[in-house]
C-alpha cells in the first residue's frame, strides 16, 4: 500500500486510543480492512458503497483497491464531525478523487443515488440493517457483493437477526458468515 495510505491508518488507529476525541470512531480492525481490501481487489469492484463512513478508516481500504480496479467509492455519513474528519483524512491519504461522501441520513439519501453497485459494506446503526439492505439490493449488480459488518460481535441485536432472516430468505443471494474480527456476513447476488 502506498505510504500516504498507511500513514493516514495509523493516524485514525492512534486517534481512535485517544479518550478525549469528540464522538467514538467504531472503526473496523485492520483485519477486517485488509479483508475488506483483499473482497474489492478480488471481485474488480469498480463501483463500491459505503454505509457508515466514520472516520474513514474503513473507506481507505476500501478507496484503495477500487482504486486499483479503476473504480470509486461513494460513502454514507452523518455526522458533521466525521465528515469533516473523514474528508481531511481521505484528502492526505491522496484519495479524495476515489472517495466521495453523501452527507446525511442515508435512510433518505441512498434512495438518491445511482446504482448498480458492485460491492456495498454496511456498518452503521444495527437497528438499521434490514431497511439497507432492502434499499440497496435492487441495485446491486448480478454477481456484486453486499458485506455487513458486526454479525457476530452484534448477533444479539434484534436489526442483525433481522438482517440475517431477511438476507437468507433471498432466492437470489447466496450468503455466508466469516468470522472475520466482529464477524461479517458476506453475501452475492445471483
Ligand atoms: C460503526 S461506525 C462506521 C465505522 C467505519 N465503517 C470504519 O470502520 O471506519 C458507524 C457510522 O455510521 C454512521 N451512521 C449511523 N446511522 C447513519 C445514517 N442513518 N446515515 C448515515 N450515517 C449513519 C455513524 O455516524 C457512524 O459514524
Amino acid at each position: 500500500m502506498e505510504q500516504r495510505i498507511v500513514d493516514a491508518i495509523r493516524e485514525l488507529e492512534q486517534l481512535d486510543e485517544q479518550t478525549n476525541a469528540p464522538e467514538p470512531l467504531y472503526r473496523i480492525s485492520a483485519d477486517n480492512g485488509q479483508f475488506l481490501n483483499l473482497l474489492v481487489r478480488v471481485s474488480g469492484a469498480k463501483r463500491v458503497l459505503e454505509i457508515g463512513s466514520s472516520s474513514g478508516y474503513s473507506g481507505l481500504y476500501l478507496g484503495e483497491a477500487a482504486r486499483a480496479n479503476g473504480g470509486t467509492v461513494t460513502t454514507c455519513e452523518l455526522s458533521e464531525y466525521k465528515i469533516q474528519l473523514a474528508k481531511s483524512v481521505y484528502e492526505k491519504a491522496g484519495l479524495s478523487n476515489t472517495i466521495s461522501i453523501v452527507e446525511g441520513d442515508a435512510l433518505e439519501t441512498l434512495k438518491t443515488l445511482q446504482g448498480p453497485w458492485d460491492f456495498v459494506f454496511i456498518d452503521a446503526w444495527k437497528e438499521d440493517y434490514p431497511a439497507y439492505l432492502h434499499l440497496v439490493w435492487p441495485h446491486v449488480k448480478q454477481g456484486g457483493v453486499v458485506v455487513a459488518d458486526d454479525i457476530i460481535s452484534a448477533g444479539d441485536s434484534p436489526g442483525i437477526k433481522r438482517y440475517l432472516e431477511d438476507v437468507r430468505a433471498k432466492a437470489d443471494a447466496r450468503t455466508v458468515t466469516v468470522p472475520v474480527d466482529d464477524g461479517v456476513e458476506f453475501t452475492t447476488k445471483l
